[in-house]
């Protein structure tokens, strides 16, 4: 497999999605690493579904390009080797059986009929192989669809909500899972509008709020973002404040519990200054960072009252406090965007006449198998 460009399984350089009124996707340049899991996230409506749906070739950018494995999926040579996706597991057709479904998408893509018994046995659903897909709960349909977008042995995974409708035990299974798909170098995209739904299974991060980037990046280097704080329980919380701001640690806050959170400083630091205050301290603690907390201040604000004319959203968000931006060093890599000239190849769009197979009802509920990119009608 050829990882041009940027060398990333996935990028996008100004990506742009407009919807008559509204922009979905508002110039969004990010890279997935490959080997990594990364976590897409934003509010509801922040754009995430659209911009899969352009880096998987079922919309048309208004302007900018995603690629997949440094290629648009239309110039793809083996698209269901290189990319499988789960867009949608509502929209399965709800007579047919989990084998027959799986057998359809295996002719589709030119993989034998024994694979789609792999793939259920992979996704824990080979019990259920003959039982029609009208009778399973949420959770079973977000496994077939995962089943389906693994037919092709794809080296990248990109899955839409996969947690949603998923119990605890659904989404261990699905943490254990991609942990162990990406383990040998391939690469998932999953998104989510719940970081705390993904935070143990993603190493890697990418954040839009209203459309925009906000934060790409490591876990790691989000969580390290936030100064930690001691928490201190004191005979007079304000005594201190004010000895701490005298010695030149300005960043305390009275908490709502009685307790001084500090940052900026360390316990015994505080310990000596409350000392010298005259101010007992009857105990420490570091704060534990609530990455879920982190996440909403980014994307706080999607939802502030629109300017006159395109932008739907108001502005991209201000990181809301200080200590809450984002990490240190963190900018859009440099030189990084499209070659001059970049855009989508020629002849980029369904061909004539093309639908989707007789009896298909719904839009396709996963991701792009050779041709069926191309039953979206949505390619504006
Ligand atoms: N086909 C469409 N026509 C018009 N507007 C659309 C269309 N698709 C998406 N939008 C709008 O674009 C914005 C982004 O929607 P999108 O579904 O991409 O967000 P999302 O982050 O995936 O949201 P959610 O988490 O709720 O699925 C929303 O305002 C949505 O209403």
């Amino acid at each position: 497999m050829t990882y041009g460009f940027g060398g990333h399984a996935l990028e996008t350089h100004g990506l742009t999605k407009s919807f008559e009124t509204v922009r979905a996707v508002s110039d969004l340049t990010f890279a997935v690493p490959r080997g990594s899991i990364t976590g897409f996230l934003g509010p509801n409506g922040s754009g995430k579904t659209t911009t899969l749906r352009l880096i998987l070739g079922l919309a048309k950018p208004t302007a900018g390009v995603g690629l997949i494995a440094g290629a648009p999926f239309s110039a793809l040579t083996h698209p269901a080797r290189t990319v499988g996706a789960v867009l949608d597991s509502r929209s399965l057709h709800p007579k047919r059986t989990a084998i027959g479904h799986l057998g359809i998408f295996a002719s589709a893509i030119g993989v034998p009929d024994s694979r789609a018994e792999d793939v259920l046995g992979l996704v824990g659903l080979a019990d259920a192989a003959r039982r029609p897909v009208g009778a399973f709960s949420l959770g079973m349909r977000q496994r077939l669809a995962l089943a389906t977008a693994l037919l092709g042995d794809p080296e990248i995974l990109v899955l839409d909500e996969p947690a949603n409708g998923l119990d605890p035990e659904g989404i261990a299974w699905l943490r254990d899972f991609l942990k162990s798909f990406a383990a040998g170098g391939r690469t998932v995209l999953i998104s989510s509008h719940l970081l705390r739904e993904i935070e143990a299974t993603v190493d890697n991060l990418v954040i839009v709020s209203a459309g925009s980037l906000v934060y790409q990046g490591s876990i790691e280097q989000l969580r390290a973002s936030r100064p930690s704080r001691i928490l201190v329980t004191v005979s007079d919380p304000a005594a201190l404040a004010l000895a701490l701001a005298s010695s030149g640690v300005t960043n305390s806050q009275l908490l709502p519990d009685g307790r001084l959170g500090v940052a900026g400083s360390d316990a015994d630091t505080i310990a000596r200054v409350a000392k010298e205050a005259d101010v007992t301290v009857f105990g420490t603690s570091h704060e534990h960072v609530d990455l879920e907390q982190v996440f909403l201040s980014m994307t706080a604000g999607q939802f502030a009252a629109p300017p006159p004319g395109m932008q739907p959203y108001g502005a991209p968000p201000a990181y809301g406090q200080a200590s809450y931006g984002p990490p240190p060093g963190y900018a859009p890599v440099p030189n990084y965007g499209p070659p001059p000239g970049y855009g989508p190849p020629p002849g980029y769009g369904p061909p004539p006449g093309y639908g989707p197979p007789p009896g298909y009802g719904p839009p396709p509920s996963y991701g792009p198998q050779p041709g069926q990119s191309t039953w979206d009608g949505d390619r504006r």
